[in-house]
């Protein structure tokens, strides 16, 4: 691990959207970026102080929360005690179709099939950039489908889904693929990363798509305990995460816990989740 540098754990590898909003936050002139595979691997190197900090999607504009980030918080096996959120970074999100072209690529745009629409008013302007009959499997993170619902059912219907750990994790599978069956949504940087080209891009539903990610470190980590001090002393103002469990079959019992706010105007929720375990 190089000297002197906080590490900063984040999903990986690298190319992916977590590790962008990452880097926006932890310029790597001062910081050790560090891939993790999974969302869970995050929270387990800050627990155990292998990394200082860690960087997790938490929600999205078009598609509401990550549901593994949620359920990690709600940590019902008491793997994570000592997570803390210190900090929200938020990215806006252009997904790119990325694979092997085929020969032909659409010299003139405009001859593909025209505008796609959802219906409801949501318009998604992306075409492909090359023909893509010849995909047969689409991977990418969970995440990300229903960001691109309005592409995919146009362009890619019925073409068989296969999860993977992260966007940049699926641009990387399809490298390996060369035959040309594969594709990945994930981001242009991931592409010129893995050496794929752009069959679509911004093929996102909603113009202003963009990712909230949560910062995480250990709530004893003495250097962020004495600037909390600090911040108290000058009045800042904090958004809290709070994360709890109620009991299954009681009528009521989630209305009782937040009637708490009640007592307090001055502490109002920004947003909430709920979610069965
Ligand atoms: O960070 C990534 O690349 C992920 O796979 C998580 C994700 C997925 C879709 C939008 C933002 C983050």
């Amino acid at each position: 691990m190089a000297q002197n540098k906080d590490s900063v754990a984040y999903l990986g590898p690298k190319a992916s959207y977590t590790h962008q909003a990452a880097l926006d936050r932890f310029p790597e002139t001062e910081h050790e970026l560090v891939p993790q595979t999974t969302i869970e691997d995050v929270f387990a190197s800050v627990q155990s102080g292998q990394v200082k900090q860690g960087v997790v999607p938490f929600e999205n504009s078009s598609n509401g929360s990550v549901v593994f980030t949620l359920d990690l918080f709600a940590d019902p096996t008491g793997k994570y005690p000592d997570i803390l959120v210190c900090g929200e970074i938020y990215l806006l999100v252009h997904h790119c179709l990325l694979g092997h072209a085929a020969n032909s690529s659409f010299s003139d745009k405009s001859t593909s099939n025209g505008t796609a629409t959802d219906g409801e008013g949501t318009t998604s302007p992306a075409k492909p950039l090359y023909d893509l009959s010849s995909v047969k499997k689409l991977y990418s993170h969970p995440q990300a489908w229903g960001q691109c619902n309005i592409f995919l059912s146009k362009y890619l219907k019925g073409i068989e889904r296969l999860d993977v750990s992260s966007t940049s994790k699926a641009a990387e599978v399809v490298a390996q693929d060369t035959t040309g069956a594969s594709a990945a949504i994930s981001s242009r940087v991931a592409g010129d990363l893995n050496g794929l080209e752009v069959l679509g891009e911004n093929i996102e539903d909603k113009a202003g798509n963009s990712t909230r990610f949560f910062v995480l470190r250990r709530k004893d980590d003495q250097t962020f305990v004495a600037a909390d001090g600090e911040a108290n002393e000058n009045e800042t103002r904090y958004k809290t995460l709070v994360s709890f469990t109620v009991a299954h079959g009681e009528t009521g019992a989630l209305a009782d816990c937040l009637a708490v706010f009640k007592k307090y105007p001055d502490h109002f929720i920004h947003t909430s989740n709920a979610k069965p375990c």
